[in-house]
């Protein structure tokens, strides 16, 4: 269950006899036909897979140079999907494995409130019951959600330790684990937390990657040059760069968020300012002090808004296989309304990091070079915080 050095399983003793059993009970379900033919069929007409692979015209005529020289930028839609992002391939798949496993109470962390939907959704289309961890200052800025988790049937409990946000609601969610965890699935919600789950959500996302493999190649007959993907605890991402990892002519690039400055201590960009360290039973990079502890971040975004990272994404920054770099709260708000104006699409705060990197990447590359961003999400549930600092 490791990254190289990354991952692991540093837990208390309560938890590992539930780890062994969910790791048996995955590999399991890797031979499991009629596991494969239920996820696949809800993927398809209940999320709405496969999610388009979108040629953003205006967009890419916004990087085109004045002597017509530009990269063409491509979209995947994961904000098409049901719930209005990437977080319900995780959520399905994980529902369709408690069912296995025997457990009808589901706990989950949430901080943008989209794992947390995705998790309420699937509680109610399989009848099971569901207890969301969310941080009080998360509730705020992602009150949309916070409602329609509760129209879905979620228990939602604020979380009021530290700064209230994503960190404070995942140690929540493992306490709750650790106390019942016979009767109890704990859907964990990005490629982060103990062994078996960074490679098992990043399993159950990699079709985001499987899908963009072909549909380039029914396109354009190619592959993508650069993939860029928003990087919290690095689910999408890793969703998306899986598939191409083996493929060293495809750039992998990472963005974290930079909050006010990743020179000020506003930031949650993890790769970039972190040290190795073990937070939520996995070793990683981590924004910590000399002392080791957790130093608090900050993003505009409540999910980039976390002071790790999954392990698999410290191991490919550490052999040199992806790139990683950030942009700060004001560069995602202009990506924000960048996207809305030129494309008509509302991306999510998280997902505008990685829209907002365009700026920085595309005057480098040479014409004609295909970009993928993977639009995580849509931003309904954050257009009450935007309209603090934006001008519409
Ligand atoms: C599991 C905690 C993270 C949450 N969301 C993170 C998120 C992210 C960042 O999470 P990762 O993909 O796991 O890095 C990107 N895009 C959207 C639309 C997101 O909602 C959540 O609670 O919804």
């Amino acid at each position: 269950g490791r990254f190289g050095k990354f991952g692991g399983k540093y837990v208390p003793e309560t938890l590992m006899h539930a780890l062994t059993e969910l790791e048996n009970a995955f590999h399991a379900l890797a031979t499991d036909e009629e596991f494969q033919k239920e996820l696949d069929g809800i993927l398809k007409d209940y999320v709405g897979r496969e999610s388009p692979l979108y040629f953003a015209e205006r967009l890419t005529e916004h990087y085109k140079r004045t002597d017509g020289t530009g990269p063409l930028i491509y979209l995947k839609r994961e904000d098409l999907n049901h719930t209005g992002a990437h977080k319900i391939n995780n959520a399905v798949a994980q529902a369709l494995l408690a069912k296995r496993l025997g457990k009808q109470r589901i706990i989950a962390e949430t901080g943008a409130g989209q794992h947390g939907v995705a998790t309420a959704t699937v509680c109610a289309r399989f009848g099971l019951q569901c207890i969301i961890y969310m941080g009080a200052q998360d509730m705020e800025r992602q009150a949309l959600n916070v409602f329609r988790m509760r129209l879905l049937g979620a228990e939602v409990r604020a979380v009021h330790s530290g700064t209230a946000t994503l960190k404070d609601a995942t140690s929540e969610a493992i306490r709750d684990w650790v106390t019942n965890v016979e009767t109890t699935h704990y859907i964990l919600g990005s490629v982060a937390g103990p062994h078996p789950y960074p490679m098992m959500v990043r399993e159950f996302h990699k079709v985001i990657g499987q899908e963009t493999r072909r549909q380039a190649m029914d396109k354009w007959g190619g592959k993508p040059d650069v993939l860029v993907a928003c990087v919290g605890g690095g689910s999408n991402a890793m969703g998306l760069f899986h598939e191409f990892v083996d493929d060293q002519d495809v750039r992998l690039i990472g963005v974290e968020a930079a909050g006010h400055g990743v020179d000020t201590d506003k930031h949650a960009a993890t790769l970039t300012k972190g040290e190795v360290g073990v937070l939520h039973g996995s070793m990683s990079y981590l924004l910590q002090d000399d002392d080791g502890q957790v130093i608090e971040p900050h993003s505009i975004s409540a999910g980039l808004d976390y002071p790790g990272v999954g392990p698999e994404h410290s191991f490919l920054k550490d052999i040199g296989r992806a790139e990683y770099d950030s942009v700060t709260d004001q560069e995602a708000l202009d990506a924000f309304k960048r996207v809305s104006r030129l494309e008509g699409i509302i991306p999510a705060l998280e997902t505008s990091h990685a829209l907002a990197y365009l700026e920085k990447l595309c005057p480098t590359l040479p014409d004609g070079v295909r970009v993928v961003v993977n639009c995580s999400g849509r931003g309904d549930k954050d257009v009450h915080t935007a309209s603090k600092y934006l001008e519409v």
